[in-house]
Order: C-alpha cells, then structure tokens, then sequence
C-alpha cells in the first residue's frame, strides 16, 4: 500500500437514483501529488466533499493518517490536518489580506476564530510575521493591506490557498486552481505548487486543464460516470485507450 496518508475504500454515493459514485478506491501517498481528473459531472467534486465530510457516502470510508474520518464534521477533519482550497473561494471580503491570512493561524493556535478580536490581535508578531511570508510566497504582499473584496479572481484563488498553507496542513486538497486563470497565473501557480511539493506537502488536485496536471502530478486518477476507469503516472493515464475515449478525446 505504501504509505497512504489518506484512503478511500470502497465509497457510493448515489443523489435521488443517480449514482454519482461508484466502487471508488483510492490511495494517497505522502508527500505525493495525486490528480484526478475526468470529464464534467464525473463525480470529482462529490469525491472531494466526501474526503473533506460535506457529504455523507452511502456506503464505504474515508481514512487518514489511519483514523477513519467518515462521518466527522467537516470542521473536524480540517482540525485533523485536511486543507481545501474551494473552486469559489471562500474568504472574508472585509478583512484585509493579512487579516484573512491571519484569521485561520489564530484558529489553529486558538480554535475557532473570533472574527471580533482579529482587529486587536492585529499585531501579535509571530502570526502576523508567518501570515507576511506566506503572502509573499503566494505573490501578494504587495497587497497585503488591500481589503480582499478589491481582488481579481485569480488573487482571491491565491489568497485562499494562503490561508490554507499558514494552516500547516498534512493533506491539501485543490479543486481546481487555476480555473479562470490566465496563462501567466496559472504558471505562476504551477511553480507555487511546485515550491509547496518540494517542503514534502501532500496534495489532491482536482483538475481540467491538462498542462497543470502533467507538470505537477505523480499519480493520475481518471474518473467517468462516477468509477475509477485509470490510475498511473501522467504517461501511463495519456497513453490508454479508455482514457482517450472517456476524457481526452471527449472532452478535447
Ligand atoms: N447535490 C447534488 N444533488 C444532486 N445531484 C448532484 C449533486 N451534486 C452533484 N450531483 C450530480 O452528481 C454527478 C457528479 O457531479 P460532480 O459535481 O461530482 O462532478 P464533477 O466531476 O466534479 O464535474 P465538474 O467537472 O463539472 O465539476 C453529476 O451528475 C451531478 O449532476
């Protein structure tokens, strides 16, 4: 098995009849990046909302680090160290962007966030020291006293992988970041992603555009019509049929 950080054994989940998952196994390694991709309505977001416990499968587990998760709260299993960064993302357009940063470091330290005693705790140095270098390392300190609200979306995709990275977590989970980038930012985001596999982070990434996912993936999973059809190295998944027939050549 390797050493699998998180698995996922034997899920279903089905919506009012539609079998959006099926007989899905899946092993994460450490320290690995691991793609999954597919063609639209594949199941991919109902997988990661089950790993993360948006929702409930019908039948099978999830477990990380040996624990099994299934059925925990979805505040929980971040607590356990599972990060996601969300197709929209999900930040506070009020806060600045040190403050949005900020905001999650306190919640690890602290436990929940109070949103009210962010602006006092303001200039508790070692976060707020922290919450800098992760902002420059995503390519926003710049703009780290901006309100988040004034951000382009592929800022606001930076500024929530940000907030997931001060998190230190043990397993990342992407849905799709550079969707409704440019080419220069997705670039940019790709050599990020690369930066963040070198510090040994383990990450799940969700996505549609097949540059991204053959310049950072080591194992490729391919779903259709809710199945696993695929699994190998980014070569191995190009070079099948089944691939070529269910995605590649579908989609593209
Ligand atoms: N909450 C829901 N209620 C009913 N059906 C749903 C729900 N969420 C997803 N589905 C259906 O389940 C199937 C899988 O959807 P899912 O969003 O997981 O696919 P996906 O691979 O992420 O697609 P995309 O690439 O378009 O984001 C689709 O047929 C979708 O319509």
């Amino acid at each position: 098995m390797g050493n699998a950080v998180l698995s996922v054994a034997d899920v279903q989940k089905n919506f009012a009849g539609l079998r959006a998952l099926s007989d899905i196994d899946l092993q994460i390694e450490e320290g690995k990046t691991h793609a999954i991709i597919g063609p639209n309505g594949a199941g991919k977001s109902t997988l990661l909302n089950v790993c993360v416990g948006r929702l409930a499968p019908d039948q099978g587990a999830v477990v990380f680090h040996g624990q099994v998760i299934t059925g925990k709260k979805p505040h929980e299993i971040n607590q356990l160290g599972i990060a996601r960064v969300f197709q929209t993302p999900e930040i506070f357009p009020d806060l600045t962007l040190l403050q949005n940063v900020m905001a999650p470091a306190y919640a690890r330290r602290d436990g929940p966030i109070r949103l009210n005693l962010l602006t006092r705790l303001d200039d508790d140095k070692d976060v707020r020291l922290e919450a800098e270098h992760i902002l420059e390392d995503v390519g926003l300190a710049a703009k780290r006293h901006d309100e988040a609200s004034a951000l382009s979306r592929g800022d606001k995709r930076r500024l929530e992988l940000a907030m997931c990275l001060v998190q230190h977590p043990k397993l990342l989970l992407l849905d799709e970041p550079t969707a409704g980038m440019s080419r220069l930012d997705t670039n940019r985001t790709i050599d990020l992603l690369k930066r963040i596999k070198e510090r040994g982070m383990t990450k799940v990434i969700i996505e549609h555009d097949m540059h991204v996912v053959f310049s950072l993936a080591d194992k490729v999973s391919v779903l259709a019509q809710g199945r696993i059809i695929a699994e190998g190295t980014p070569d191995e998944v190009r070079a099948d049929p089944k691939v070529q027939e269910a995605y590649l050549g579908g989609a593209h």
